[in-house]
């Protein structure tokens, strides 16, 4: 039999198009070679030589994604072809929705698109029969699991998994939405209802959170967990987001083209006259080091003070007084002050002496940062040129006190040189943003239910929804530590997909004597990604542990975990340990690469240490805790200085804040859905 046969409908590999359908106009088989010509809608010709049943330069073409089905289940050739070209023609036609049995698949349209989530809309799914199969759509997908939830008294989560700018939370709010009304989420006593509270949170939680990307005008720099809590009767009683991962380094460094978090420009664009003056923000973004990095201070068609006037109103919502929102953006202009210290070598004697800052303690800069900290200035200046060594320096803060009160032992002065002043200044002014943004979340906390709140999620009686939208899968031209574990948490999440979507499917089927899985007598062809995570994960000797154990050493540097990195897995079928050749140009030896399940992405290692290290001095630290603005010592005291103060517990924090990116409810409940 013949490769393929003439008049067959396949779809052939195209550099721009992926795949299009053709025509096998002939084929023929001359001493073992195949050869065959293919004729396009165009009616362009590919001539294919050489070719092999696992042939690359074609594929077999389902019917149904000829015209285009609505559950790509029905196919009989699940193949590439078939189901990009079964998007592509849905597509045409604004059909950004497509099923595959219980998972939904959606293609971003970027652009509004009329009725598609209207009132109307919402009536045909919640009304729809249990055995009908309404076109496939976030709403129908909420409707499942508010049904399974009703019905089996069984907890639901929906995960949505895509790359940076896929559309993950937009559809995570059109979810929200459609759960919001089903439920009859209305709150009482006049309060927003909890989905609702979500939704509102959502600007606040935006503007902290998110920034312009190199793929996404509005991309989320974390990942968050939204569980809503339904009682007996299937109505919201309560609700819970839980958030991960915050993507620090953004809060002092920028890629090209990228912005710092959206709320900087907001307030700089957004603030009063008076609020100005008084912050120090008279010059706009364009004044702030912290603001240009990326060489971009405004995004088309956005209006940064639009913007601002609605977080004032969402936190007002909210329930943020005026009073803590005016600390709040005190905090967050101290933070763009920091951003502009600079500091010049400082020599006694011809010698090196460490740093001094520039413009001296006069420096308006200086001032405006340590006015709006509640710190004195010449402590501040200090601090930030001096470091702490000794027995005194490696302790904690008192616990639940003003910081200050050590109990020293011995301390050494150490003067920074310009290098070091400037990652002291960077790190804390991470470290106050992440406070800041952990202290907003924690004052965002929904109304959580009595029972939940009680018993924790083991209540017999009340159930949740759970939506997790965290960050897409990424590959830059230049990729760090973030990328890195971004990279890992969706390795995890794809495993989970793998194993409860093929795996146990597997199983299954090799109980019944079958060797692989078929979907309407068609292979199913998946990837197992488990060797990739024990690159990852594996302990003693997987990339994060070795991360992990060179910054707990005193000497650990990235320059040599990379040797380690190199040494330690070359050969490993998912290390790429090759120097890549772009342009002819090989590549720096600070790079590493992965194969992950989305393709190989190369990460350059120059401050992976002390990233995970994330190390605030301890001065600094201190400095901020000792705050005369209540305020500022409060969220410092709440989480991360205080925390990055203790250098022994500190290490593997990024990798292992990763870690719990995934609880096992989640997952437990993830498992659930997809076996349902
Ligand atoms: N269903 C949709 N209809 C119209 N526009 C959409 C839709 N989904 C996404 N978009 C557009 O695409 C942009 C990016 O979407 P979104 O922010 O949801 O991506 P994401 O997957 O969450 O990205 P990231 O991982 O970077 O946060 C949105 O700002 C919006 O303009």
């Amino acid at each position: 039999m013949s490769l393929l046969e003439t008049n067959q409908i396949v779809y052939s590999k195209h550099k721009e198009e992926g795949w299009l359908p053709a025509t096998v106009e002939s084929a023929q088989e001359v001493g073992g070679d195949r050869s065959a010509v293919l004729r396009l809608e165009s009616g362009d010709r590919v001539h294919l030589k050489g070719l092999s049943s696992d042939d690359d330069k074609w594929c077999l073409a389902d019917q149904q994604s000829l015209l285009g089905t609505d559950d790509m289940v029905k196919m009989d050739a699940l193949t590439e072809g078939s189901v990009l070209h079964n998007l592509r023609v849905r597509y045409r036609d604004y059909t950004i929705y497509t099923a595959v049995g219980s998972i939904l698949v959606a293609v971003n349209p970027y652009q509004p698109l009329p009725r598609l989530y209207d009132e109307a809309r919402m009536r045909v799914y919640s009304a729809a029969a249990t055995d009908a199969t309404p076109p496939p759509h976030p709403y129908h997908l909420m409707e499942l699991a508010y049904r399974g939830l009703v019905s089996d008294r069984a907890s639901q989560s929906i995960l949505i998994s895509g790359e940076s700018g896929a559309g993950k939370t937009e559809t995570t709010k059109y979810l929200l939405q459609y759960l919001s009304v089903r439920a009859g989420d209305g709150g009482s006593g006049g309060s927003v209802g909890v989905a609702e509270a979500v939704v509102q949170q959502n600007p606040v939680m935006e503007a902290f959170a998110n920034a312009k990307t190199s793929r996404n005008n509005n991309s989320s720099r974390f990942g968050k967990y939204i569980k809503v809590e339904l009682g007996g009767e299937g109505g919201v009683c309560g609700g819970h987001v839980t958030t991960y991962l915050l993507e620090k380094m953004r809060v002092v460094q920028q890629l090209p083209g990228e912005r710092n978090y959206h709320v900087f420009y907001q307030l700089c664009a957004g603030a009063n006259a008076a609020a100005r003056e008084e912050l120090g923000l008279e010059g706009g973004a364009e004044s702030f080091a912290l603001l240009t990095g990326g060489g971009c201070t405004a995004i088309r068609g956005v209006d940064d003070a639009a913007g601002y006037r609605l977080l004032q109103k969402c936190l007002g919502s909210l329930g943020l007084g005026e009073e803590a929102r005016e600390s709040l953006v005190r905090v967050l202009a101290a933070v763009l002050h920091l951003g502009n210290i600079n500091f010049d070598p400082l020599e006694i004697r011809g010698q090196d002496a460490g740093s001094s800052i520039a413009g001296g303690l006069a420096d308006v800069t200086l001032q405006h940062a340590a006015r709006l900290l509640g710190v004195p200035p010449e402590k501040l200046v200090t601090s930030l040129t001096v470091a702490l060594i000794g027995n005194a320096a490696d302790g904690a803060s008192g616990a639940g006190g003003g910081g200050g009160g050590r109990n020293s032992n011995f301390s050494v002065s150490v003067p920074l040189n310009v290098e070091a002043a400037r990652a002291a200044r960077d790190a804390v002014a991470k470290a106050i943003y992440a406070a800041a943004f952990s202290w907003l979340v924690g004052k965002l906390t929904l109304p959580r239910c009595a029972v939940c709140s009680a018993y924790g999620d083991s209540s017999s009686d009340t159930q949740f929804i759970g939506i997790l939208d965290i960050f897409g899968f990424e590959a830059f031209g230049t990729n760090s530590l973030e990328q890195l574990l971004i990279n890992y948490a969706n390795e995890r999440l794809q495993q989970q997909f793998n194993f409860f979507v093929f795996k146990l499917e597997e199983q299954e089927f090799q109980a019944e004597g079958l060797s692989a899985v078929y979907v309407d007598e068609c292979r199913v062809e998946w990837t197992d990604n488990s060797e990739i995570l024990s690159l990852l994960e594996a302990k003693p000797m997987g990339l994060l542990s070795l991360l992990n154990e060179e910054a707990t050493l005193k000497n650990g540097t990235s320059e040599n975990l990379v040797k380690r990195y190199r040494q330690g897995f070359d050969g490993a079928p998912c290390f790429c340990n090759r120097m890549p050749v772009r342009g002819g140009a090989t590549l720096d030896e600070a790079i590493f690469g992965v194969r992950h399940f989305a393709g190989e992405v190369y990460y350059t290692v120059t401050g992976f240490v002390e990233k995970n290290r994330d190390a605030v001095p301890v001065a600094l630290a201190d400095l901020v805790l000792d705050s005369s603005d209540r305020f500022v010592s409060q969220i410092v005291l709440y989480c991360t200085v205080l925390y990055c103060a203790r250098p022994g517990e500190l290490w593997g924090t990024t990798t292992d804040a990763c870690r719990e990116l995934l609880p096992h409810d989640i997952l437990f409940e993830f498992v659930r859905f997809c076996a349902a």
